[in-house]
Formats: structure tokens, C-alpha cells, sequence
């Protein structure tokens, strides 16, 4: 049979966040002449706008790279691109499993961080052939020879032959794509077997219908074959296959070993499972190939639309966004206060502000959003376990016999003079400490559980702003556990509204209630009336404040006669009240809804 050709390279690059790893991939795609320089302009990996824009990988990409090696051989080399941020490290390992090989490239000044660490863990799992690279050694502070010793220290890989590297100037890129053609092993499958395709990414596209990103594991698919979800059994027509050249580029056939795409007007992208296999209904494969752990949401948020009106609208743009996302979940809401929206569920913090943006940039949604919360397993008296993803909907009191919260086995990476800082922050965020080691002669790394709701709550800024941003950290589910926890509600001019409620632990309660009150005091614009605020816990009000009526007197007198100074004024609140939800008879600016992750404790 024939085998998977030998002159295939399939492989990653995985860095922490900023090591370089989107300049990296410019660089080889423009050395082996994929593209120009002056088509590059932008980094070509990084696609979608916001991604330009933040300067950060989200969504994964693959690219088919031409490159004659020195042995006079011409390879073709599949470089899937992998997002660096702790929110996507599920889609690292989707990346991964359909690799031989990774790239693993840190920076030559910063040395190993805390994501460096998870994905070589997740490279090593997937038993993938790792090439060091160490990168940024333009600058005047790299520190190479350091950085090889971490790689030895910390993970143990032989750095001896680490490629030293600029993906800025162009230093080490012939010698890693020689290095990939020499140590990453060829693809092993057979072109004549029956077809077995792992789908790491899909996409869809108007035209042609959802679109699987593919690995060809074993046989070959072509235009006409009749391929098969394994995990359905739906049996769909091929209309096109093709590859990332890097644009998508139709070719006759994918062979065991090649990466690419394949298109078969499927109209809902439900059916493109990522992980799933794709086989050939006529010949099929007796069994699928290992799939991913599904990803799962571990942040919750309502988003309401600001007009009620918008509410349709909101639903087909969720809907949309999600036929590319299958990470974000959704399900119709109704808050007292806000009316009808959406509780959607995200990754992580930044998944979520990223799906906001595009919600509001994307499709010109004008929205509230509110204050983020994890899942709570609730265990009733009546014996019923509930999760929880929405403070409002907690039962009361008098009914909860326990609740419990999701923990996270968190890693910090820091320099030891942080250690004393963030074991204090750790404390506050009721961390319990698990272990330390040090990583290099300064550098420690921290293991410590903690409560996924600190974490949202603030905890990335605390860490950042406490360790002048040397701190990183990568942070995994760790399970559920018991302690206790209790709901605060806000009364706003004796109204609850539900959208603020919040869940916190007893021994935070007094101090984030007060302060949340003061919060929104000063937020919330003074009205005609005399607004009181409070918070409660049960039926007990545990802090109070007023936000005082608004002097008729100052309003005409501040206008006088200057109409253009009073258009630009009432243009200003038109703006501001864009953002504006009205609440029984109070205006609640969306600052508000987010006011409980900005105070401290
Ligand atoms: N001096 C120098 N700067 C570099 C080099 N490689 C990358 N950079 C810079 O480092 C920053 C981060 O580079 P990216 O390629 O975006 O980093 P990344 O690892 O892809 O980041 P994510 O996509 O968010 O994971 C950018 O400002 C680059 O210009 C290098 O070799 N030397």
C-alpha cells in the first residue's frame, strides 16, 4: 500500500502570548514564497480584525508552505497556527492532535511563562517532536544561554540545539524549516486505507456551505466522495476539497499525511463537529479516531439589547457568531430589570469581552451587559443538585443546604521577589497553596487552587498591577467545592434589581456589598428624585447610600441661553444614554451592571 508521502511536514507553534509566534509564522510563510512581502502587510495568520487589533491570536488557521530543502527535496510543510491565551488552550490541543510536530518558541527576554509551560504539556501529550526556538534575540536584553538553561530546568527538553532566533529580522528561519524537514517525523497514514479525517477547526461560508478544517489521517477524500460523520452517521456529498495556500485554494484530491479543507454544501455547521471523523460511506473505517475533550463554557453573562426592540436581532447575530464558535453558548433570558436578553456562556474573560465587541462592532448591537458569574452547584434541602449560572436565579435561602463553586488548579509564573506579593494576593482570593519551585536562579513558579469566581472577579489585573506585569499565569478546572457562599441583592429606590445581584463568599460579603453601594452612587446619574441604594443579603440591608435629586435650578442655569452649547450637552447625553437602561423609574448606565469587578477588597 502507499504510504503517506515522506515529504509532508505537519506542525504547530506554540508560545506563550507575545513570544512571536504570529511573527514567526510571517516569516516563514514569506520565506518559502507562499506570499510577498508587500501581500503580507498585516499578519496573515492573525485574520479577523479584532485579532489585528489586540494583537492576539483567537480563532486558529492553517497554512500549506512550499519549501525546497537543502537535501534538493521540495516538502510540503502544513503549519496549523494555535492561539497563546489561557482561554483557548482547548484549541491548542485540537491543533496539536493534528500535528507531528511543534514549534515551541519563548522569548529570549522573558524566558518560559506560565503558557509556555501548558502547551508543552499539551505537545507532550500528543507526542509530538518539540524544536526550540528561542526568539527576540535582536534585543539588546535577550538572554539566550538563561533562557536555554529554563528550557532544560523546567521542562526538561534537551535545549542544547535550541534555534536561536529573530522572527522580527529574519535570524534562524531557513534553520527552522530545516530543522522541521530533518527531526519532524512524516505523516504515518496510508492513502489506500479507508479514509479517516480529523476535523480540528469548521468554519462557515456562505457560499459553500460549513466547511471542515482537516487532517487526512488515513485514504483520500476528493470531489464526489460520499463522506460520513462518524458521530452521526449523516452521509453528505463532497463538493470541493482544497488547501490553505494560503487563501483556500481547490485541489483534486487530500491524501493521508495533507492538512486542508472540505466543503460539501453542509448548511448547518452542527454537523462539521470539530473532533469528530469524517469517513467514506462506501468504504468506511471500522472505528473514528480519538477525539478532543469537548470545551466547555466557565463564564456566564446576560446581554440584554439596550431597545427591546433589538432583541431579534441580537438572537440571529448569536446565532451567526456561533456557526463559527461553537465554544459559545446561549439560551433566551428574562431579568426583571432589563426585560429579554440572553445568558451566554464563554471560555473566559476575554472569549466573552471578544464576542461583546463583536456583537456591538459586527452587527451594531447596542447592549447591556452584566457582571459575569461562574456555574454554582446548589444542593436543595429536597436533595436536588442545580447549577447556577445566574446569581438572580439562586434559591432562597431557607431552602439551600450547601453550595459549591468550581476551583482552578492555577500556575504563576513570577521572579522571586513577587513570591511574598502574590502569596498575599493568593490569600486574599482564597488560594490554597500547593507548591513552589524554581524555574530559573530569580524566577519562581507558584501552584496554588483557587476559586474560579476570584479569578473573574479581578484577579489577572490584581496579579498584573501587583507585579508590575511580570506575573503570568495559566489556570485549568480543578473540580468543585463546598464553602460558603451567599447572594447579595441591590435595591435601587426600594426595587430589586436582579441583574446586579451577585454571588460572594460570607467573609466578603459586608466589604463588597458597602463598597458596591458607594460604586454605584457614583455612577448612577442623580435624577429628579432622591434614589436610595442598597444591598441585601436575604431580607437583611447590610449597606445603604443616596444618590441625591438633581437641582432643578443648576440644570437651566448651566444651559443659559448657548444653544450650541446646549445641543453639544444634550448630543452628550444622547451618547451617554445610549448605554442607558431605564429601570422601573430609574436610569441604570451600563457601567453599573459591571461596577461589582471594579471595587477592591
Ligand atoms: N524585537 C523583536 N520583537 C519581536 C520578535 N518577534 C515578535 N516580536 C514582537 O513581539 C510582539 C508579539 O508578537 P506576536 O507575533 O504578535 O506574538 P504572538 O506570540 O503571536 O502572540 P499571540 O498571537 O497573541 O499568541 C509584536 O510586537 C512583535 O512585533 C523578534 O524576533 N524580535
Amino acid at each position: 500500500m502507499a504510504q503517506a508521502s515522506q515529504r509532508i511536514r505537519n506542525f504547530s507553534i506554540i508560545a506563550h502570548i507575545d513570544h512571536g509566534k504570529s511573527t514567526l509564522a510571517d516569516r516563514l510563510i514569506e520565506y518559502t514564497g507562499a506570499l510577498s512581502k508587500r501581500e503580507m502587510e498585516e499578519q496573515v495568520l492573525d485574520s479577523m480584525d479584532l485579532e489585528r487589533e489586540r494583537g492576539i491570536t483567537i480563532k486558529l488557521q492553517a497554512v500549506r508552505l512550499s519549501y525546497k530543502a537543502k537535501d534538493g527535496e521540495v516538502y510540503e510543510l502544513n503549519l496549523i497556527d494555535t492561539p497563546g491565551h489561557v482561554d483557548f488552550t482547548y484549541e491548542v490541543s485540537r491543533s496539536l492532535a493534528a500535528c507531528e510536530g511543534a514549534l515551541l518558541v519563548v522569548d529570549a527576554v522573558q524566558g518560559i511563562e506560565a503558557q509556555t509551560l501548558a502547551n508543552v504539556y499539551l505537545a507532550l501529550e500528543n507526542n509530538l517532536e518539540i524544536i526550540p526556538v528561542i526568539n527576540k534575540i535582536d534585543l539588546p536584553s535577550a538572554e539566550p544561554e538563561r533562557v536555554q538553561q529554563e528550557i532544560e530546568d523546567v521542562i526538561g527538553l534537551d535545549a542544547s540545539e535550541a534555534i536561536l532566533a529573530s522572527a522580527k529580522s529574519g535570524i534562524g528561519i531557513e534553520e527552522i524549516l530545516e530543522r522541521i524537514v530533518t527531526t519532524v517525523p512524516a505523516p504515518k497514514g496510508e492513502d489506500q486505507a479507508p479514509l479517516k479525517a480529523l476535523i480540528f477547526d469548521s468554519k462557515f461560508d456562505a457560499y459553500k456551505g460549513a466547511i471542515s478544517y482537516v487532517r487526512i489521517v488515513e485514504g483520500s477524500v476528493s470531489k464526489g466522495t460520499k463522506m460520513k460523520m462518524m458521530s452521526s452517521g449523516k452521509v453528505f456529498e463532497v463538493t470541493e476539497v482544497g488547501v490553505f495556500a494560503p487563501a483556500m485554494s481547490i485541489v483534486e484530491e487530500l491524501k493521508a499525511g495533507q492538512v486542508g479543507f472540505i466543503a460539501a454544501s453542509i448548511k448547518n455547521v452542527k454537523d462539521t463537529q470539530v473532533g469528530d471523523t469524517i469517513t467514506d460511506a462506501e468504504s468506511p473505517a471500522a472505528e473514528p479516531l480519538p477525539g478532543y475533550r469537548k470545551s466547555t463554557p466557565m463564564v456566564f453573562c446576560g446581554l440584554y439589547p439596550v431597545e427591546a426592540s433589538d432583541y431579534n436581532r441580537l438572537r440571529d447575530s448569536l446565532e451567526k457568531l456561533h456557526l463559527n464558535d461553537a465554544s459559545l453558548v446561549f439560551e433566551p433570558e428574562t431579568s426583571v430589570a432589563l426585560g429579554f436578553g440572553y445568558r451566554c456562556g464563554f471560555l473566559g474573560l476575554l472569549h466573552m469581552e471578544i464576542i461583546q465587541e463583536r456583537l456591538e462592532r459586527e452587527y451594531d448591537l447596542n447592549l447591556i451587559t452584566t457582571a459575569p458569574s461562574v456555574i454554582y452547584k446548589v444542593h436543595t434541602l429536597k436533595g436536588e443538585v442545580n447549577d447556577i449560572d445566574n446569581p438572580s436565579n439562586l434559591p432562597p435561602i431557607d431552602q439551600i443546604a450547601s453550595i459549591e463553586e468550581p476551583m482552578v488548579k492555577a500556575t504563576i509564573l513570577v521572579p522571586s521577589e513577587y513570591v511574598g506579593t502574590i502569596m498575599e494576593l493568593n490569600q486574599e482570593k482564597r488560594g490554597t497553596y500547593f507548591n513552589m519551585d524554581y524555574v530559573s536562579k530569580n524566577r519562581v513558579k507558584l501552584i496554588y487552587e483557587l476559586p474560579l469566581s476570584e479569578i473573574v472577579f479581578d484577579y489577572f489585573d490584581q496579579l498584573k498591577s501587583r507585579t508590575k506585569g511580570y506575573a503570568s499565569l495559566d489556570y485549568e478546572l480543578s473540580g468543585y467545592k463546598e464553602t460558603d457562599l451567599v447572594k447579595i441583592d441591590v435595591l435601587l429606590n426600594g426595587e430589586m434589581v436582579d441583574a446586579l445581584s451577585f454571588i460572594v463568599h460570607r467573609a466578603k460579603s459586608y466589604n463588597r456589598g458597602k463598597k458596591l453601594v458607594e460604586k454605584l452612587q457614583g455612577i448612577i446619574p442623580r435624577q429628579m428624585f432622591e434614589i436610595p441604594i442598597q444591598s441585601v443579603i436575604g431580607n437583611r440591608v447590610i449597606a445603604r447610600e443616596t444618590v441625591r435629586a438633581m437641582r432643578k435650578d443648576v440644570l437651566s442655569k448651566c444651559y443659559g441661553g448657548d444653544i450650541s452649547r446646549k445641543r453639544k450637552l444634550l448630543e452628550k447625553q444622547k451618547a451617554g444614554k445610549k448605554r442607558m437602561k431605564q429601570v422601573g423609574n430609574v436610569e441604570i448606565p451600563q457601567d453599573a451592571f459591571m461596577a461589582v469587578l471594579k471595587i477592591e477588597d
